[in-house]
């Protein structure tokens, strides 16, 4: 598998905090890499940071092999690096159509000439509709996104985030605030989407991230304790101590990732 994504010493402050502290990590192309970490490891500031939201203070981020720095967020969803909800936020009174329809149309671009205009309508409204099927929303093309449920909201995000075609979609907790039934349909809609591309989650359900993640990484104080498979992050004794296992207080390891 070839590297998609290195993160090298990366380091970001806020005031004397250190949330990011000499993270290091890579992703593979195809795998799904799980960031999990306690509450305030600084896994969304690492997530931020990667899709361009955030300036690092030091470190640096390679996508496909090109360093990140000079690239704002609209270059890096260019490139193929997209967050969802980054860059189409939900339209709550526009129907759910309408919203990918929009999506699709950034992506395409908007310069037509007139007698263009009905072929291209045509293919951006076969391509919202294929992604709304995509995310399991077919039924519901034409409600108001608004009156979506909380977990309807989160597939029609990562529909959202699909019209810009990533190579590595970033996702920040798609099963918070769930109940166990939509949990079930997310990772069912996560299993569909790492067939065509590489998935970057920071999840809390530990069920989900062992049975969808092929590596995991560990974030602890903002740095990477470890990086492994999810039966080697399992056993790993750092990761126990600091993180998943019952006993004794969070503690920060220095041992290398694996
Ligand atoms: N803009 C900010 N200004 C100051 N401190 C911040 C800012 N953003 C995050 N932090 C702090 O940085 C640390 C890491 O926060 P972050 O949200 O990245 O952690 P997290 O691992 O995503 O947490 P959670 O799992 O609870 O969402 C926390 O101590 C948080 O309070």
């Amino acid at each position: 598998m070839a590297e998609l994504l290195r993160v090298e010493s990366l380091v970001k402050t806020f005031g004397a905090l250190r949330a990011t502290d000499e993270a290091s990590f890579e992703v593979m192309e195809g795998e799904v890499h799980a960031l999990i970490g306690p509450n305030g490891a600084g896994k969304t500031t690492l997530i931020h940071q990667i899709a361009g939201g955030l300036r690092p203070d030091g470190g640096r981020i390679h996508f496909r092999g090109q360093d990140l720095a000079p690239f704002g967020m609209a270059a890096r969803v260019q490139a193929g690096l997209v967050r969802s909800h980054q860059i189409t936020s939900i339209f709550a009174r526009c129907s759910v159509l309408d919203n990918l329809v929009l999506a699709v149309q950034t992506r395409r671009g908007g310069a037509h000439q007139w007698w263009q205009a009905r072929r291209h309508q045509i293919v951006v409204i076969a391509e919202a509709e294929a992604l709304a099927q995509k995310v399991g929303l077919s039924a519901q093309l034409d409600r108001a996104a608004g009156s979506l449920s909380h977990a309807e909201q989160r597939q029609l995000e990562i529909g959202l985030a699909l019209a810009a075609k990533p190579r590595l979609l970033l996702l920040d907790e798609p099963m918070a605030g769930m109940g166990p039934d939509e949990s079930e349909r997310m990772l069912e809609l996560l299993q569909l989407l790492r067939l065509n591309m590489t998935l970057l989650l920071v999840e809390h359900d530990m069920d989900a991230v062992f049975r969808l993640a092929t590596r995991i990484s560990v974030l602890v104080g903002g740095r990477v304790i470890a990086t492994g498979t999810p039966e080697q992050i399992r056993s790993h004794a750092g990761v126990r101590e600091a993180y998943l296992g019952d006993e004794g207080p969070p503690h920060v390891t220095q041992e290398a990732a694996t």
